[in-house]
């Protein structure tokens, strides 16, 4: 068993008396990919901006490697290690796909010039490097979406959180992308968090899957465990299926 790496101790939080996320527990190992999945509205990007310091809980902590992280604003969680995207993704329109990936690397990087590298190699990594000089508002989707996860990996984060970014691509830009995230989790040994629909893509690359349903959670364990629990099945896989 590894270490956990990333620890959610009994999360809470109200919106005008709605529970958004009640009493929700779980824990991501180091090295391991754990997939978020639950019908709309379950929590799960609450449960991300929880973990990512846009707003404290009503209840519970947030631990990273043993450092308590409750609290704490997005730019200290992200100097703590923790990186994101978002689901709607925002790259900065104005500025060229290179740029934004700059911006995010100087989140760790005095010097330019190494940030600039470094977002070059990220660019490569991405498939991204020959609309490096492009403006970031003229990309498709399925590009934005790769820029998106370029510049939550410019910040260098040990847990990387990932929102939907396999919605709307094709199945074989999902294809693209699992083999980036899985080549990233192998190779550098990166710990990812991620929220997702496609389920296809969730049963190809995580090691556990923990299910939300208004706001709690309903089920933790293997992918094949999640798909044959009836409790899921009810709330979520068969209502997709439909
Ligand atoms: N800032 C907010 N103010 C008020 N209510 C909110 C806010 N953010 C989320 N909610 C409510 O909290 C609940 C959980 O929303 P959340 O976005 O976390 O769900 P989700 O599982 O990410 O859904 P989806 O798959 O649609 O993105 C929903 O009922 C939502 O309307």
């Amino acid at each position: 068993m590894s270490d956990a790496l990333l620890t959610v101790d009994n999360l809470s939080k109200r919106f005008r008396g709605l529970k958004a996320v009640s009493n929700v527990t779980f824990t991501v190992p180091e090295g391991r990919i754990l997939a978020l999945i639950g019908p709309n509205g379950a929590g799960k990007t609450t449960s991300f901006n929880l973990i990512a310091g846009v707003f404290p809980p009503d209840e519970g902590t947030v631990t990273l490697k043993g450092q308590r992280l409750t609290g704490l604003k997005p730019n200290r969680v992200c100097a703590a290690g923790i990186g994101r995207t978002f689901q709607i993704v925002k790259p900065f329109g104005h500025l060229t796909v290179e740029e934004n990936v700059v911006v995010g690397a100087l989140a760790r990087e005095r010097s330019v010039e190494t940030a600039r590298r470094q977002a070059r190699a990220l660019l490569e990594r991405l498939e991204l490097a020959d609309q490096a000089q492009r403006p970031a508002r003229s990309l498709t989707l399925p590009d934005r979406k790769r820029l998106e996860v370029a510049r939550a990996l410019a910040t260098r984060p040990t847990l990387l959180l990932l929102d939907e970014v396999l919605a709307g691509l094709r199945p074989t830009e999902v294809d693209r992308m699992v083999e980036v995230l899985r080549d990233l989790n192998r190779r550098e040994g990166l710990t990812i968090l991620m929220i997702e629909h496609v389920m296809r893509a969730v049963m190809a690359l995580s090691d556990r899957v923990v299910v939300l349903d208004h706001g709690e959670k309903i089920a933790d364990g293997s992918p094949a465990d999640i798909v044959a629990d009836p409790r899921v099945i009810e709330s979520y896989l068969g209502a997709e299926e439909a």
